[in-house]
């Protein structure tokens, strides 16, 4: 199988470049951002024909890499000839290659939640155009879809996540002090900075259940989210029945990520189109995983953490507020992370962006016009403390 992977630099792409490894797979074409020394390693080991860089590292990688066809066009990487494109790009800049991906009837293996998060019915509209389909990589969304495999989505009464609670979930009981190095200390998974953070405030757990909604075509109040510290169950889905159906796997994204590239030649067309797959060979030793221990379950708090319930505000709304959402919510991250803004002052920056986000209908247009401003609105919002 020929793979190409988008953000091959980041968490989620180096772990699929260990599948890719583990497989015998082959790469074609390689996209990362500025970590030009990872790149070369990669480039060394798996031989790619083409590599994309972020249009600022353009010229030192063709320095670096002189054989190798060197771009700073991830859209155009991501189009280029593949049995799997895997997305492990952060952010809303990973919104655009899956677009022309999906148009270009690639086999895309998501983990770029952003981009069913704000766009998702221009993404299937990309799919339906361009003959692409999608599987997500997403541990929940894998989940889900691997309890929907032989079901019938009419079936289902409703869907839950598992939220680790992230490193908050049990104190300190002021969350105002806490710092950028207590937020980045994930109890279960070692992730990039930013969904790090989310975990911590429970935003990314909001950006899930809106991930989910738009992957299989559920209302958010159809979604709901329980807290489960040792992260081994990812999603469940109770049918109509009363039946529930759970995943459980360890807490390694090389099995969703193995799962996705399985399955994403016969993934989804539109929403709710789950047809499972074949499954692959195991994957980094994990057949004998143990089931040992306690399981827990409980409620959210949705006072200690509004992020969760701004989610659900914005997702339920609609239309453009998932953008201004997504937007603010990406600036916060930084701004924290920057020391710029307290913990606390991530919420508030993402509520007062709500409030002030413009009703409209989304298009191309108005998705890029709304995350310019929230950018900006956020921006100006993090200059004023509480
Ligand atoms: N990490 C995880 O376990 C999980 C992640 N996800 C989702 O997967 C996505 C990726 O997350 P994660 O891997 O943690 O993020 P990281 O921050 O670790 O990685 C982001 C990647 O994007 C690359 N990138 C940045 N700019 C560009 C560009 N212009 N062109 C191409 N690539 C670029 C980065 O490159 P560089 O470093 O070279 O600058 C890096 O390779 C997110 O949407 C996240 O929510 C979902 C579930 C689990
Ligand atoms: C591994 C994965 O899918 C992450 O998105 C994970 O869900 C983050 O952990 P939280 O449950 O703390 O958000
Ligand atoms: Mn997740």
């Amino acid at each position: 199988m020929k793979v190409t992977v988008l953000g091959s630099t980041g968490s989620i792409g180096t772990q699929a470049l260990d599948v890719v490894r583990e497989r015998g797979w082959s790469v074609g074409t390689l996209a990362a951002g500025r970590n030009l020394e990872l790149l070369a390693a990669q480039v060394r080991e798996f031989r790619p024909e083409v590599v994309s860089v972020d249009a600022s590292v353009y010229a030192a990688a063709r320095d670096r890499l002189p054989h190798v066809i060197v771009t700073s066009d991830v859209s155009g990487a991501a189009v280029r000839p593949a049995d799997v494109v895997v997305n492990a790009m952060s952010g809303l800049i990973g919104l655009e290659p899956t677009r022309a991906a999906l148009l270009a009837g690639q086999a895309v293996a998501l983990a770029t939640k952003e981009a069913m998060v704000t766009a998702a019915h221009l993404m299937w509209e990309a799919a339906a155009a361009g003959g692409g389909r999608v599987v997500p990589v997403d541990s929940e969304h894998t989940g889900v879809y691997q309890c929907l495999t032989g079901e019938h989505i009419g079936d289902v009464a409703e869907v839950i996540l598992t939220a680790s609670g992230g490193p908050f979930r049990d104190g300190p009981a002021d969350l105002s002090r806490v710092t950028p190095a207590q937020a980045l200390k994930h109890p279960s998974w070692t992730m990039g900075p930013k969904v790090t953070i989310d975990s911590s405030t429970l935003m990314n757990k909001g950006l899930e259940v809106m991930e989910c909604a738009s992957l299989y075509g559920l209302p958010m109040t159809q979604v709901g989210v329980v807290i489960h510290p040792q992260s081994l169950m990812h999603a469940a889905v109770r049918f109509r029945d009363g039946s529930l159906k759970a995943q459980f796997g360890p807490t390694d994204m090389r099995l969703p990520i193995a799962y996705a590239m399985d399955a994403a030649p016969t993934g989804m067309t539109h929403p709710g189109d789950v047809r499972g797959t074949r499954r692959g060979p195991e994957v980094a030793g994990h057949v004998a995983w143990p089931l040992r221990g306690e399981w827990q379950f409980r409620d959210p708090d949705l006072d200690r953490f509004p992020c969760l319930a701004l989610a659900y505000r914005a997702g339920t709304g609609g239309r453009l507020l998932p953008v201004a959402l997504n937007a603010a919510d990406e600036v916060a991250v930084d701004a924290f992370l920057a020391g710029r803004i307290g913990y606390l002052d991530i919420p508030r920056v993402i509520g007062g962006v709500l409030d002030e986000t413009p009703a409209g209908d989304l298009t191309w247009d108005t998705l890029h016009a709304t995350d310019a401003w929230a950018r900006i609105r956020a921006g100006e919002l993090c200059g004023v403390r509480a």
